[in-house]
C-alpha cells in the first residue's frame, strides 16, 4: 500500500532576532505561513529493514544528508521499529531558497510515519523529534499561520493570514543559513522587531497593518553579500506589491498583493528577470 503526503512551503512573513544565545544558536520571533506550492511524498512500506528515498532532483543527496532520511532513521531507532520504508519525494519547492523545503518534508515524514507505524504520537513529541533534524520543522508540523519563537521550536497558531496573492521570486543565488548567522552582528541591529505588531494584525484581520509590517533581520547580512537581492526586492515594491520582504535567509524574495492583475503583471515581469518565479496563495 502508498501513502501520500503534501508538504507545502513556509513563508517568513517577519523574522526578528533578538539575541545570541549561549549554544551558539540565536533566539527568534517569526511569523510563518504556508503557501500553495508543495512537494509531494509517496511512502511504501518494506518488509526488509533498510530506508529508501528517491527524489526527481538528481543533486539532492538520498542518504544520511537528506532530511526525510534522517526523520525514518530517527523514528526506526527511537520505537525499534524493524521494517524498512521506501520514500518518493516529488520536488516542486525550490531548494535552499528560504522556503522552507528540507523541512516541509522531514514534517510530512514525521506525519506519514506517525499513522503507517501508528505510533500515535502528539504534536508535542513530533516536534520535539523535528526539531533534532531542523528549525523549521516544528513550524511545518503545525502549518498555517503561526507565531514561532525560541530556536525554532516554539508554535503558537495564530488566526489564518488575511486572504492574498504571494509572488516568489529566486534568483540563482546560494544562501548559506549558518553563514548568514555567523555575520549577523545582533548587538548593532538598528531594528524593531515586528512578529508581535505582524501578530496583532493578522488576529484582526487587518491585511494593511500586516503588509506594512513585514520585515526580516536577515535582509541586510543576504542583500549585502548579494546586492542584485535587494534590486529585487526594490523592483517588486516599485511595480505595486503591497509589501515585500526577504523569507527566511533568502534568496527568496516575496511580495504580496490581493489585486489578483497586479500579482500576475508582477509575475510576468519578473520571469526574464529571475531563474524561478511563482505565483501562489496563501493556505488557511
Ligand atoms: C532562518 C530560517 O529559515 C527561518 O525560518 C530557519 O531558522 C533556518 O532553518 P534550517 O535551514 O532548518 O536551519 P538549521 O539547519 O536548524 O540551522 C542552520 C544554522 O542556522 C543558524 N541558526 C538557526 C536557527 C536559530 N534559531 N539560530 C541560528 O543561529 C545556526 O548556525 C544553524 O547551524
Ligand atoms: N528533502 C530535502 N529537500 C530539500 N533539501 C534537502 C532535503 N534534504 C536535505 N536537504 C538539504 O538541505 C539544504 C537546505 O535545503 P532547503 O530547501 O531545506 O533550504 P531552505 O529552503 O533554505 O530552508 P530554510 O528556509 O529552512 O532555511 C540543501 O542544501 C539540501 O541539500
Amino acid at each position: 500500500m502508498e501513502w501520500i503526503e503534501r508538504a507545502p512551503a513556509k513563508i517568513n512573513l517577519t523574522l526578528d532576532v533578538l539575541y545570541r544565545r549561549a549554544d551558539d544558536y540565536h533566539e527568534l520571533e517569526m511569523i510563518m505561513s504556508s503557501v500553495d506550492l508543495a512537494d509531494y511524498l509517496t511512502f511504501t512500506p518494506l518488509e526488509e529493514d533498510k530506508i529508501e528515498v528517491f527524489t526527481n532532483k538528481a543533486f539532492l543527496p538520498v542518504d544520511q544528508r537528506n532530511h526525510v532520511y534522517q526523520i525514518i532513521k530517527l523514528v526506526k531507532e527511537r520505537y525499534n521499529i524493524r521494517e524498512g520504508m521506501l520514500v518518493e519525494i516529488e520536488k516542486k519547492i525550490p531548494v535552499a531558497a528560504g522556503l522552507g523545503g528540507g523541512s516541509t518534508d522531514a514534517a510530512a515524514a514525521l506525519r506519514a510515519l506517525n499513522r503507517i507505524w501508528e505510533l500515535n504520537l502528539s504534536v508535542q513529541e513530533m516536534i520535539e523529534l523535528g526539531m533534532q533534524v531542523g528549525t523549521d520543522v516544528p513550524y511545518s508540523i503545525v502549518g498555517g499561520t503561526a507565531f514561532v519563537s525560541g530556536r525554532g521550536e516554539i508554535v503558537t497558531p495564530i488566526n489564518p493570514m488575511p486572504s492574498c496573492w504571494v509572488v516568489l521570486a529566486k534568483p540563482r543565488i546560494s544562501v548559506s543559513t549558518k553563514t548568514v548567522f555567523r555575520a549577523l552582528e545582533v548587538e548593532r541591529l538598528d531594528y524593531i522587531p515586528k512578529s508581535r505588531i505582524v501578530a496583532d494584525a493578522i488576529e484582526i484581520g487587518d491585511y494593511k497593518g500586516m503588509a506594512d509590517n513585514l520585515s526580516n533581520a536577515l535582509e541586510a547580512v543576504t542583500f549585502e553579500r548579494h546586492p542584485k537581492l535587494r534590486q529585487l526586492s526594490e523592483r517588486m515594491e516599485r511595480y505595486g506589491m503591497d509589501g515585500v520582504t526577504m523569507s527566511g535567509s533568502g534568496p527568496t524574495i516575496i511580495g504580496f498583493s490581493q489585486n489578483y492583475s497586479r500579482a500576475k503583471r508582477v509575475y510576468n515581469s519578473l520571469r526574464g528577470f529571475c531563474e524561478e518565479v511563482y505565483i501562489t496563495r496563501t493556505l488557511k
